[in-house]
């Protein structure tokens, strides 16, 4: 089973996938007479419908076991889905481009410093929140709207991954 390399999260980096909510490196402009920082559209939030909403939650999630072995992915088709870490625990991304299906071959790895959030473009595949603390925190920032917003794909047994952020990402096989 081939172990996913677990790579830090950058903008570049992540681009065919969303965006990198963060400050670092990030443009901003100052406002409130010069005592705030704006950094401005970070992210966009994305809709498929008119009557779609954009909306804002709160997801407390617990550590799954690690090592754990990716059997799924999935992805929203009518909207984009942003994660922003509310305590500043570093969390796991695991991620593959568009497509009818994710490729086992491009399932990629990337951990966030705990300052970093993610927002999933449409449709990109993508394996549900994953936590590294015992139980964390993330403001979530997606749509809601009539009809189906979540596909998921189930690996065959020989195209599973193994995510392991215990193991040195040198070691994992590419
Ligand atoms: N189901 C749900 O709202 N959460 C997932 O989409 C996820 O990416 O964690
Ligand atoms: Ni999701």
């Amino acid at each position: 089973m081939r172990t996913l390399k677990i790579e830090p999260l950058t903008k570049e980096a992540f681009a065919p996938f969303g965006d990198v909510i963060e400050t670092e490196g990030s443009d901003y402009f100052m406002i409130n007479n010069g005592s705030t920082r704006r950094y401005h559209k970070l992210a966009t939030v994305e809709t498929a419908q008119p009557d779609d909403q954009a909306i804002i939650s709160i997801f407390a999630a617990d550590a799954l076991e690690m090592p754990l072995v990716i059997r799924m992915l999935e992805r929203h088709p009518q909207g984009s889905q942003a994660f922003i870490p509310l305590l500043g625990n570093p969390f796991l991304v695991v991620v593959a481009p568009l497509g009818d299906a994710p490729v086992p071959g491009n399932v990629r790895a990337f951990r966030s410093n705990g300052r970093q959030g993610v927002n999933y473009h449409r449709g990109v595949w993508h394996h549900p929140v994953l936590t590294i603390e015992k139980r964390d925190e993330f403001l979530v920032v997606d749509r809601s709207g009539s009809g189906n917003n979540c596909d998921e794909h189930f690996f065959t047994e020989d195209d599973q991954l193994l995510l392991d952020p215990h193991r040195d990402s040198g070691q994992a096989t590419d």
